[in-house]
């Protein structure tokens, strides 16, 4: 068996300003697209990634993959492990985390489970994970290597971007990176106005325009 580990990464001056903005943010700025489940947390809220994503697909219970992984991706990339939603293995830990952050890449977000926890914390190198468990993995199956997966109820492609912070993930499409970062740019500006007129008194359902909205419903609320 060959495997490919060739692909598109989107402009790495494009990936620094797409990182400015939060998950949340970028999620909203593509219409409510691209969050992975909040069931994958990061190890410590500190944590924050952003960079294309090299993805890789393992059997349970087994990181053989996700080594050769670790060894194929390059500087900047952020390792994304489709493991099936399991959370009785600790795949990951701090001796593998050494491996990335000596090769450059930006972090590794994984539907099964990690460990050495304390030791990832002290690194400082980003992990979100499914689960966090300290059994051991085994590493005999070969699977796929730089190919779309399924993770966290989304697709993610080789190439597309992986912005992770406190709140979440959210992956955008290689080709929608600067559209995203346009969109971001424009709600940040939004809401900074609606965060100046809040502090000057006005009230949200003015601000927000719920008036109509309330008034809909037949809501009537008495002072
Ligand atoms: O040994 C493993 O497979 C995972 C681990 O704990 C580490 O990378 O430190
Ligand atoms: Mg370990």
């Amino acid at each position: 068996m060959r495997l490919n580990t060739k692909f598109d990464r989107p402009d790495p001056a494009l990936v620094e300003q797409l990182a400015r903005f939060s998950s949340a943010t970028i999620h909203e700025a593509q219409g409510r697209l691209g969050a992975l489940s909040s069931a994958l947390k990061p190890v410590d809220p500190a944590m924050s990634l952003c960079g294309p994503a090299f993805t890789v697909r393992c059997a349970p219970r087994d990181n053989l993959m996700l080594q050769v992984a670790i060894a194929h991706a390059q500087p900047g990339d952020v390792v994304v492990v489709s493991a099936g939603e399991y959370a009785e293995a600790g795949s990951f830990g701090d001796v593998l985390a050494n491996a990335c952050q000596a090769k450059g890449l930006a972090g590794l977000v994984t539907d099964t489970g990690v460990r050495d926890t304390s030791e990832l914390r002290k690194l400082g190198f980003p992990v979100f994970s499914y689960s966090v468990s300290i059994k051991g993995t085994v590493k005999e199956t070969v699977g796929p290597l730089a190919e779309p997966i399924q993770i966290g109820g989304e697709l993610v492609r080789p190439g597309d971007v992986i912005r992770g912070d406190a709140d979440g993930l959210v992956v955008v499409r290689r080709e929608d990176v600067a559209h995203a970062i346009e969109q971001a740019r424009k709600r940040e500006e939004a809401e900074a106005a609606y965060i100046a007129a809040y502090r000057s008194g006005r009230s949200v359902i003015e601000v927000s325009k719920l008036a109509g909205v309330l008034e809909a419903k037949g809501l009537v609320i008495e002072e």
